[in-house]
């Protein structure tokens, strides 16, 4: 099981020190969607050359040009590109043939999937590396949690792996992992925290003692 720390509102230089901080204690760093639409892919290149070492997500919610925009990123240094379940089969196909030619991975977006158990049987079937079940901003704010979104797709992912983001703070994390998915995507949890690095060190914590 990995840590993903995400990184939305700061800039590139407010994103390096954030991972200064924690860097030891997380395995993949993303670059979030607000991140790109303000900086651009920019924000990616700078991020992987400043930690080589870790692995550099592009949060671009792919929906279309799936070949075109998984080639840019993977250019840029980005390890894995995010793609929307919700778009059709034909972009996520093409975003994954692109993403095997530069050695990068696909990372499924299935934010407001309405039958998610179908949706991510048809995914996983495509070839892609990760489901990831994704309680948005909007959603959250209305109270929503991805925790039974991720038993769902536990059950029925096969060949994937599985990934889970929403607001998971610390004392939310032991029940997230529980459910053993392979990827925990925190935020806030992290960003927000007066003591980030103690935090990201508490949740790794937390991850290796479940993942052993
Ligand atoms: O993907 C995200 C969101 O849509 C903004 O782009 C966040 O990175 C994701 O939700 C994780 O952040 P937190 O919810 O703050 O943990």
């Amino acid at each position: 099981m990995k840590l993903q720390l995400a990184l939305d509102l700061v800039n590139i230089p407010e994103g390096i020190a954030v991972v200064k901080e924690v860097e030891q204690f997380v395995d993949v760093v993303e670059i979030g969607t607000p991140v790109v639409i303000n900086e651009g892919l920019r924000a990616v290149k700078e991020m992987k050359e400043a930690f080589p070492n870790l692995t550099v997500l592009a949060d671009l919610k792919v929906m279309d040009a799936g070949g075109y925009e998984v080639m840019v990123a993977s250019q840029a240094g980005a390890g894995i590109v995010t793609v929307l379940g919700a778009t059709d089969d034909a972009t996520i196909k093409g975003a994954v043939e692109e993403a095997k030619k530069h050695g990068s991975e696909i990372l499924i977006d299935m934010i407001n999937i309405k039958d998610l158990a179908k949706r991510a049987q048809e995914v996983d079937a495509l070839g892609v590396d990760y489901i990831c079940v994704h309680t948005g901003y909007d959603l959250q704010a209305a109270g929503e949690t991805p925790f039974e979104q991720l038993k769902t797709i536990k059950s029925v992912v096969k060949n994937a792996k599985t990934a889970v983001a929403g607001g998971i703070k610390l004392e939310t994390l032991p029940g997230v992992i529980e459910a053993q998915p392979d990827l925990v995507i925190v935020g806030g949890g992290i960003t927000g925290a007066d003591d980030k690095k103690a935090v990201a060190a508490e949740m790794q914590q937390l991850i290796q003692k479940a993942t052993v």
